[in-house]
């Protein structure tokens, strides 16, 4: 197993939802985008078969990939190189913070750490599969989100910083105001972005900025756009 990418210079991610289906020159669009990495990732319905499946048809490209899994049941080990744990720091379960992680260690003593990036989700859509599961408070002002972003950034010390608008296109004045105060963090932004003008706008702010359901809704000559903004 290849360990740890370069993934602090990544600009632009695409992440791929195993439960939905790529045809074979959709894949090769996509993999021959510019995108820096590949996620392959989603809320519902994944499986450690339907991860295999897209790990399959996208690993002779080389383009580096990582899963971002959802749950302990279902993450992959072999055949990619990093693995994006999220936490959900706005949720008043804890479960998404620390107790799935707690769960998936206690039944797994051979994790690669190594591999392992964990990342501090601040979930904004409440419509979204990942707002609705994790029950996150989405319904706060830019001060307690700053203040989330900086508990994250300096306290914990996560590696990522992940704000989360999935599904919705989020308020830049949220990215910018988290951008002035990460010092450790690196910080991504996802949600919504389906053209070059958007991903410049988050990009801006943002290290790193995530394409998911433009790759699907849009087309590849979309998502070659969100990787050219941003380059
Ligand atoms: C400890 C381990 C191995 C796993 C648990 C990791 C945790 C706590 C995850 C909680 C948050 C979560 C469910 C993240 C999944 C990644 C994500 C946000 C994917 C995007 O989801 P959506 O786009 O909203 O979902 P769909 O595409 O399924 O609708
Ligand atoms: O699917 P979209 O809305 O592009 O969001 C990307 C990503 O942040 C989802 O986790
Ligand atoms: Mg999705």
């Amino acid at each position: 197993m290849r360990t740890m990418i370069d993934w602090k210079k990544w600009r632009h991610i695409t992440k791929l939802d195993p439960d939905k289906i790529l045809n074979p020159a959709d894949i090769e669009d996509i993999a021959t985008s510019g995108t820096d990495a590949l996620m392959l990732s989603g809320t519902l319905n994944i499986t450690e078969e339907n991860l295999t499946l897209l790990r399959e048809q996208v690993r002779e490209y080389g383009v580096p990939m990582v899963v971002e899994p959802a749950d302990p049941s279902a993450v992959l080990y072999e055949g990619i190189q990093g693995l994006f744990v999220p936490s959900v720091l706005n949720t008043p379960d804890i479960t998404w913070v620390v107790g799935k992680h707690q769960y998936w260690v206690k039944k797994n003593r051979n994790i690669n750490w190594d591999m392992v990036v964990p990342e501090a989700y601040i979930v904004l859509n409440p419509d979204s599969s990942v707002g609705k599961v994790t029950k996150a408070l989405c319904n706060i002002s830019i001060d307690e989100v700053v203040a989330y972003a900086t508990v994250a950034d300096r306290y914990f010390k996560f590696p990522i910083v992940y704000i989360e608008y999935s599904g919705t296109y989020g308020n830049p004045e949220v990215v910018k105001a988290v951008s002035e105060v990460m010092e450790y963090s690196v910080l991504y932004y996802g949600g919504g972005i389906n053209c070059g003008e958007k991903a410049a706008e988050m990009g801006e702010f943002a290290d790193t900025i995530v394409v998911g359901n433009a790759v699907y809704d849009e087309g590849a000559k979309a998502l070659i756009e969100t990787v050219k903004a941003v380059k």
